[in-house]
């Protein structure tokens, strides 16, 4: 049964729905702050379920061999090293829209309590003073809230600004201008929005692009009194030229739910009379949290117990529909890859995946995927299925797909066509009664299924190979199970696939080479 472990803290949701699923779940929702004790406990887990404070760093991804998922109760996994996961053969996935009203709310209250001051009225007000005159406000009605970064929260806050009758004015390269008219923002670049906005609120992912968007440099270019809401992530905002910007009054009062560094227990703008902060409590609502819980547990049951994929960053989606149907399939795809990958000797320039038949309607990234790791991993360390993709591109290895409605002669194919520095080389398959099939070789007719030992031989179609083959073997004690054969023309080049009941030694394959008419002679295994 698989084992999860929750290493962070999680609504009781998910360890019942696990529970539900019949996955083994350990709960230590502070396991992610003892690093010493997370390596211990992930040794034998097969799904990481966590929100920000587990790192999951590359040598916790290392120190877990059974790890299949690693789910994200949350939307940002900058806690997550995504090459090592990819690397691993790790899906990652998050609950992309679980959390966003609620971290979109905490912005809207962020800019509410910067504008009337609550917090410092508040504090006051509770010690006894009745300050009436030291905490005038502004009104947001009629201001324009400058937003960087408008995807799932961003656009949640401009439809709440826009409600309160702000005008919003929206800096997102990836914003397309149709959206921008459908959420009624002003679509524009990062200078104007530096230069309208009386409230700036960020909302972007940090990236290389976004670090320190709000920079000395950038905070110069805003008006004097701006106010600045970060609810998306520390290091998107120079906190050094914050303090100096509202040191000087030139920006009128900063809201910070994130930190460059976290837990921030200690800070330069902490105690600043116009700076209000919040401990990363953007998605702290009972509602969020309860989304998250539920839709990451369900999302990793699924792919633990289905191989359905949802919200996976590193891997195609494959919904709970299509992946009972998509299984055989993955199973021919990599055995297929599989064969044509131990056959091949050089360097792979080329492969072309062929779907003819039924399977071309199918979700075909993941067959690809299968296909091409299977080729490449007995050249290769490390490949899987995650990561395939990438390290083919890495290699320089040109990947393509091609799609036929007809199969000849079967209702579904999968050909594999891999060109190698020598020559090309296909190898069809397709299901039948379930079993993945090998149904052609280098043009060449055949029908076979795949066995754990196999023997493949290709030789000069001449009277006398079969008994000879079967005699060498025998000799040997090799046990044959099934053997299938093919030719293009008689006389000709022939191929026999032979499943074996024991391992195919070199010296068996030594002397099978050695049988008049072999032209080559391979062990496969499967
Ligand atoms: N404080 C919290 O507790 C909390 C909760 C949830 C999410 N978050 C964070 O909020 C942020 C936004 O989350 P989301 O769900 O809206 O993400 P999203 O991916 O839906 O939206 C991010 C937007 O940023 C835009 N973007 C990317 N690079 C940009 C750039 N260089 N300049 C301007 N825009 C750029 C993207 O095009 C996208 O539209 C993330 O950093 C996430 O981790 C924080
Ligand atoms: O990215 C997120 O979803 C938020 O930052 C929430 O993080 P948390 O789950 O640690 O509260």
């Amino acid at each position: 049964m698989p084992k999860i472990l929750i290493s962070d803290k999680l609504s009781p949701t998910a360890v019942q729905i696990f529970r539900d699923r019949g996955l083994d779940v350990v709960y230590e929702p502070d396991l992610g702050k003892d690093k010493a004790a997370l390596l211990e406990a992930i040794a034998d887990a097969d799904g990481l379920a966590v929100r920000s404070a587990t790192k999951a760093t590359a040598d916790v991804i290392a120190a877990a061999p059974r790890l299949k998922v690693i789910g994200r109760a949350g939307i940002g996994v900058d806690n997550i090293d995504l090459d090592a996961a990819t690397n691993a053969g790790v899906v990652v996935m998050n609950t992309p829209f679980g959390n966003a009203i609620t971290t979109a709310e905490h912005a809207i209250a962020m800019m509410f309590a910067i504008a009337r001051q609550i917090p410092q009225a508040n504090a006051s007000t509770h010690q006894g003073k009745w300050e009436k005159s030291a905490f005038m406000g502004t009104e947001v009605y009629g201001k324009t809230l400058g937003l960087i970064g408008c995807g799932n929260i961003g656009s949640i806050v401009a439809s709440r600004a826009l409600g309160l009758k702000m005008k919003v004015a929206a800096f997102d390269p990836y914003l397309t201008p149709d959206r921008a008219v459908e959420l009624g923002v002003e679509k524009v670049d990062l200078d104007e929005l530096l230069a309208r906005a009386d409230f700036i609120t960020i909302h972007t992912p940090l990236t290389e692009q976004t670090k320190n968007i709000l920079s000395k440099e950038s905070l110069g270019k805003t008006k004097k009194g701006v106010r600045i809401i970060n609810c998306a992530r520390g290091g998107l905002v120079d906190e050094d030229a914050l303090k100096e910007a509202l040191d000087s009054g030139h920006v009128a009062a900063a809201a910070l739910d994130v930190f460059a560094t976290e837990p921030a227990t200690e800070h330069p703008l902490f105690g600043h009379k116009n700076v209000v902060c919040t401990p990363h409590l953007g998605a702290a609502t009972t509602e969020a949290q309860e989304n998250v819980a539920l839709q990451v547990a369900e999302q990793m049951a699924d792919y633990l117990l289905t191989g359905a994929i949802t919200n996976a960053l590193n891997m195609p989606s494959v919904t709970a529909e299509e992946a009972p149907k998509l299984r055989p399939y993955l199973a021919l795809a990599e055995d297929l890859g599989s064969f044509a990958g131990q056959l091949t000797e050089t360097g792979v320039k080329a492969i072309e995946i062929i779907y003819a038949g039924s399977v071309s309607k199918l979700n075909r990234k993941p067959l690809t995927q299968a296909a091409i790791a299977a080729i490449l991993k007995p050249m290769l360390q490390g490949v899987n299925i995650v990561n395939a993709p990438t390290i083919a591109s890495e290699r320089g290895i040109e990947i393509t797909e091609t799609v036929t409605e007809k199969a000849r002669n079967f209702n579904a194919t999968i050909q594999l066509k891999v060109t190698t520095e020598r020559f090309t080389r296909t190898v069809t398959g397709t299901i039948f009664g379930g079993i993945p099939r090998v149904v052609e070789i280098k043009g060449v007719e055949m029908e076979a299924t795949f066995s754990e030992h196999m023997l493949y031989v290709t030789n000069e179609d001449k009277p006398g190979f079969i008994g000879a083959l079967g005699s060498t073997l025998g000799e040997h004690g090799i046990n044959i199970a099934t053997f299938n054969l093919g030719r293009g023309t008689a006389g000709g080049d022939a191929i026999a696939l032979l499943a074996v009941d024991s391992e195919v030694t070199p010296d068996v394959l030594e002397a099978v080479r050695a049988i008049k008419h072999v032209k080559q002679a391979k062990a496969l295994s499967f």
